[in-house]
């Protein structure tokens, strides 16, 4: 059965045409006028752009002694419906256990997703286990990428010698590591600190995570990058200083990518100081929220290229598990929702106003991160032989956000009340109608895991430029004899 998308404007992150796209067995098949199919969806007034991406979730993610409420199933429903046809969790090995049981772990996990997904591998120990698997993770598990936390002390971080050795280790494999760039030791004093003092409330959390921890974590994170050789992604960027990092680092010709979330563009740090604590605990993650002038210098990175992804980290936990941090900000579960909202904000707070094109929402909601990742032109494009992960965007349905409708499994949504404008009016995944309007067309286990191939051109011009330019010995004649 083939079907045709009519009617309707091609937006990607380069061109804006009118063709209508016929699917075929999952993959666009062709891209013309006048096109004809068994099922037709009307596009008229909408925008037909690649699904989105996001880079960056946590589904059913085991953290601070619970898991993250939504798994693969609401998770990838909840994307779906705010039009993201694909999702990268982060397989999470305890310290100590082995990277390919840990992946067995997640395998499970995602036979549930309702749309395509992949996984970054996370480097929470170091070791000689740990060096050795990750060449399988690359070469025959289908990962390009492993993440590192610079954060949460005494759990998941790492420090700057394992970082250096697990950098070196992907560089040599072909894959990208990501950081978690807050100063950890730092924090722990200022966590501290702050309780001996009395300030237990959700307010602390952000107090003890201030703009200056990230930029400098940032910043060392690109350091040990450039002398291990390989590129850097840097998730969740909040802040000026994080961003200033990043910016430098590009204008030196380093391949550093930068990741703001939808969370941190548009809710402030204010939402910390409401008087009501399920309000402000809800709201806590890390990096904290921020202030205006972050949120310009980050929507200022979104339209001059200097970072190219919007992402969630959707680690959604309910008010029952925010809850475990009362009387100790410290225990409040770290994380927000996001999934369903990061388009449809992202178009309200950006594209509406200005800030950023139609053809920029593309780029940072999909295309850079499929080419990032490694798997454009299969994802993040509209183009013949592309899978048919496919947004049909109504710039004029609307809608109030609200818990009350939300796909996600918790009780709260961070963006209660907000209204927006452009929504999906059909999401497809690989060619299956998964949302039409407000209805929710899903299918558990639908979604394929998508393997990422080792990267080939950037590992290899900078191992080049490295050996090239590697430390060598002077070979000297007549040395003099030694002045002792
Ligand atoms: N971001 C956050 O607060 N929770 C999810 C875990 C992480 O990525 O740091
Ligand atoms: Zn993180």
């Amino acid at each position: 059965m083939t079907t045709v998308i009519k009617g309707g404007t091609i937006v990607t992150a380069d061109l804006t045409y009118k063709a209508d796209v016929r699917i075929d067995g999952g993959r666009i098949i062709e891209i013309g006028p006048n096109l004809s199919g068994d099922e037709v969806l009307d596009a008229a007034g909408c925008y037909v752009m690649p699904g989105g991406i996001d880079p960056h979730v946590h589904l059913e993610m085991p953290f601070m002694g619970t898991y993250s409420s939504d798994d693969f199933e609401s998770g990838t429903r909840a994307g779906l419906a705010g039009g993201t046809t694909m999702v990268v969790d982060f397989c999470l090995p305890d310290p100590g256990q082995s990277l390919l049981d840990a992946l067995k772990r997640w395998d499970n996990k995602a036979t549930r997703a309702n749309c395509d997904y992949s996984f970054h591998m996370s480097v929470t120990w170091w070791g000689e286990q740990v060096f050795n698997e990750m060449k399988a993770v690359v070469l025959h598990h289908g990962i390009n990428t492993f993440k590192h936390f610079m954060a949460y002390k005494g759990a998941l971080m790492v420090n700057d010698d394992e970082m250096f050795a697990s950098f070196q280790r992907c560089a040599e494999l072909g894959a990208l590591p990501l950081v978690h760039a807050e100063n950890g030791d730092v924090v722990a004093a200022m966590q501290t600190k702050l309780i001996d003092e009395g300030n237990d409330g959700p307010e602390a959390h952000a107090y003890s995570r201030p703009a200056s921890v990230e930029g400098e974590a940032t910043n060392r994170a690109i350091i040990i990058a450039d002398m291990a050789g390989v590129p850097l992604y840097v998730v969740h960027t909040s802040c000026e200083q994080s961003h200033e990092a990043i910016r430098r680092a590009r204008q030196n010709g380093m391949r550093v990518y930068g990741e703001p979330l939808i969370q941190h563009l548009t809710l402030d740090e204010s939402e910390y100081f409401n008087k009501d604590w399920d309000h402000a605990a809800r709201r806590v993650m890390s990096p904290p929220f921020r202030n205006r002038q972050h949120q310009d210098s980050l929507w200022a990175g979104l339209a001059s290229g200097s970072l190219q992804v919007v992402a969630t980290d959707h680690c959604a936990f309910t008010t029952d598990q925010k809850r475990y941090g009362v009387g100790d900000f410290r225990k409040i579960p770290n994380g927000t929702g996001g999934l369903e909202d990061r388009m449809p904000m992202l178009w309200t707070y950006g594209v509406a106003t200005g800030r950023i094109t139609m053809n920029e929402f593309v780029a940072v909601t999909s295309t850079n991160i499929a080419k990032i990742l490694n798997i454009y032109p299969r994802k993040g494009a509209i183009l013949v032989g592309a899978d048919a992960d496919i947004v049909v965007w109504d710039p004029k349905r609307s809608k109030t956000v609200s818990a009350k409708n939300q796909q996600s499994a918790i009780d709260y949504n961070v963006f209660e009340g907000k209204e927006v404008t452009g929504l999906p009016r059909y999401t497809l995944t690989r060619g299956v109608v998964a949302i039409e309007e407000s209805t929710v067309k899903t299918r558990e286990g639908h979604g394929e895991f998508v393997k990422r191939e080792p990267f080939q051109a950037v590992n290899k011009a900078l191992s080049t430029w490295k050996e090239l330019t590697a430390p060598r010995k002077v070979e000297r004649t007549g040395i003099p004899a030694s002045g002792v």
